[in-house]
C-alpha cells in the first residue's frame, strides 16, 4: 500500500535492513574508538530519537557509557527558519567528559554548529558529531561528520524520525517526497 502524506506519496529511499546495516557499521566504528573512555551520548530531540535508540543498541554492550538529550527546534514545514532555538537542555555536566553529538541530519549546519557551539562552553575533554544523514550541496556551514551512516541527495526526508510538520517520525523506512 502507497504511504500518502498530506496529498504526496512517499518514495522508499532506504530500506529497514538498508538503515539497519549503516547503523551497525558506525556503531561498531563508536565502540572500538572510545573502549575505556565512558562516553556520553547526547541527541538531538525530536529527530535524532529513532536513530539514537538504534544505534545505542548497537554498540558494544560491554561499553560504559551515558546517554543525554539537547532540544532545539529550526524547520517549519519543508523550510529552515534560519532561528536555530534551544528549547531544553542537558541533565548531565559535560565538563571533562567526552561528547557524542547524535543527529538525525545535517542540512545548512546550522543546526549543529548551534548544538557543538553551546556544548564547547561546558568544557568536554573531546566533542564528536555522529549523523544519520548528511544532504550534499545544502550546507551553509561546512560540517564534517566524525561518524556518518550516509550522504543523501537534496531532496525532502521523512521517516525514521524525520517529520514533514509533523507528520511521518514513526516509519521505521526511510522515504522522500518528490
Ligand atoms: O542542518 P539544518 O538545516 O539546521 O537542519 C537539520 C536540523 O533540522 C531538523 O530539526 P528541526 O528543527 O526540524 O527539529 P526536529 O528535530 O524536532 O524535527 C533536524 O532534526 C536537524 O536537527
Ligand atoms: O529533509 C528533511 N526532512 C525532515 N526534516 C529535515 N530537517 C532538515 N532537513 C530535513
Amino acid at each position: 500500500m502507497n504511504l500518502v502524506i498530506k496529498g504526496k506519496e512517499l518514495q522508499l529511499y532506504f530500506s529497514k535492513e538498508q538503515l539497519n546495516h549503516m547503523v551497525v557499521k558506525i556503531a561498531n566504528q563508536i565502540s572500538a574508538d572510545y573502549q575505556e573512555r565512558h562516553p556520553i551520548f547526547i541527541g538531538v530531540l525530536n529527530g535524532a530519537f529513532m536513530f539514537m535508540a538504534d544505534l545505542i543498541r548497537a554498540v558494544d554492550p560491554q561499553l560504559k557509557f551515558q546517554i543525554d538529550f539537547i532540544k532545539l527546534s529550526s524547520y517549519e514545514g519543508k523550510e529552515s527558519t534560519g532561528i536555530v532555538k534551544a528549547l531544553s537542555g542537558l541533565k548531565n555536566d559535560i565538563k571533562g567528559r567526552h561528547v557524542i553529538i547524535i543527529e538525525d541530519i545535517i542540512e545548512t549546519g546550522l543546526t549543529i554548529t548551534a548544538v557543538i557551539e553551546e556544548m564547547k562552553k561546558l568544557e568536554p575533554a573531546s566533542v564528536k558529531l555522529c549523523a544519520c544523514f548528511l544532504k550534499t550541496g545544502k550546507q551553509k556551514i561546512n560540517i564534517q561528520p566524525d561518524y556518518l551512516c550516509t550522504e543523501i541527495e537534496d531532496k525532502f526526508i521523512i521517516g525514521y524520525g524525520l517529520d514533514w510538520d509533523e507528520y511521518g517520525r514513526g516509519l521505521d523506512q526511510l522515504y522522500y517526497i518528490q
